[in-house]
């Protein structure tokens, strides 16, 4: 690792993990700056997807810690790391694809008094206006996302690219401060894609969100991003900014294929 944030809203320091002995994660140490783009970038194998799963409580943490916002949440239970604000992204599993969009939606909404009977009862009043409120956030997203007019349709039904675009819409329903995105644009067509990546950066301007993306596609990585972050075997072993990431010599033989990307375009 080659640089730090002074105040990072994500500090993960020697995270490990291992499935019957093969260490996934093996003592991974980076930072991700508040209100910064970062893509994270790696051989196949190289722990990317188990590091979002341990930082957010998906997979075991066997070493290491991770802070968040000033907090220590290594370990912690999944839903108590997202109800922080650290979220990430999920493939629609097949009950949601049997729901209309509109109740995928709702569901991932945190903070619904309607979930315990004795607030229903005690306190309809209350409940009514969680749900006006969630609701309300869920028509605004769909809009964003130009789904509003698929609400009422079942997810199943969705194109592969509207899928990706309700992934996305369910984790903000979240409030995220930062956003975990696993490979956003694999199987997305290149309008989409751009669609996407322009996205993120209006809901760093909108909403103030912070994104960490795991990506192979190094042209999406070098021009949408404002960070770097490179892992090999478990580990991270470098991080910087694109222009200085793609001339590393590292990085252009295990990752670019030995071909010198020069920088983010104008
Ligand atoms: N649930 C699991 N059980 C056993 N081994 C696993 C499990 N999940 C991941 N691994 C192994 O851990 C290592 C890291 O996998 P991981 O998916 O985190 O890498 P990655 O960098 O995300 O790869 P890719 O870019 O191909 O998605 C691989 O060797 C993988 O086979």
């Amino acid at each position: 690792m080659t640089d730090t944030a002074p105040d990072p809203l994500l500090a993960v320091d020697g995270l490990a993990c291992s499935f019957s002995g093969l260490r996934a994660v093996d003592g991974a140490t980076l930072e991700v700056e508040r209100g910064s783009i970062t893509a994270l970038i790696g051989p196949n194998g190289a722990g990317k997807t188990t590091f979002f799963n341990v930082v957010t409580g998906f997979c075991p943490c066997h070493g290491g810690s991770v802070r968040f916002d000033g907090a220590d949440v290594t370990g912690a239970p999944s839903h108590r790391i997202a109800r922080r604000g650290l979220v990430r992204t999920f493939q629609l599993t097949k009950a949601l694809n049997a729901m209309p969009v509109i109740d995928n939606m709702l569901l991932a909404a945190p903070r619904q008094p309607g979930e315990r009977l004795v607030t229903t009862v005690l306190r309809p009043r209350r409940v009514r206006a969680r749900e006006r409120e969630v609701r309300a956030a869920a028509m605004e997203l769909l809009d964003t996302f130009r789904l509003r007019r698929l609400a009422d349709e079942y997810a199943g039904t969705l194109s592969g690219g509207q899928r990706k675009l309700l992934e996305l819409a369910r984790a903000l329903m979240a409030e995220p401060q930062l956003l975990l995105l696993d490979e956003p644009l694999a199987g997305v067509n290149p309008t989409l894609g751009v669609e996407l990546l322009d996205h993120m950066q209006r809901l760093r301007a909108d909403r103030g969100i912070t994104f960490l993306f795991i990506e192979h596609d190094m042209e999406a990585v070098m021009n949408h991003s404002d960070r770097v972050i490179v892992m090999a075997e478990g580990r991270a072993i470098l991080s910087g900014a694109p222009s200085e990431v793609a001339v590393d010599d590292r990085v252009i033989d295990a990752y670019l294929g030995g071909k010198r990307i020069v920088g983010p375009t104008p």
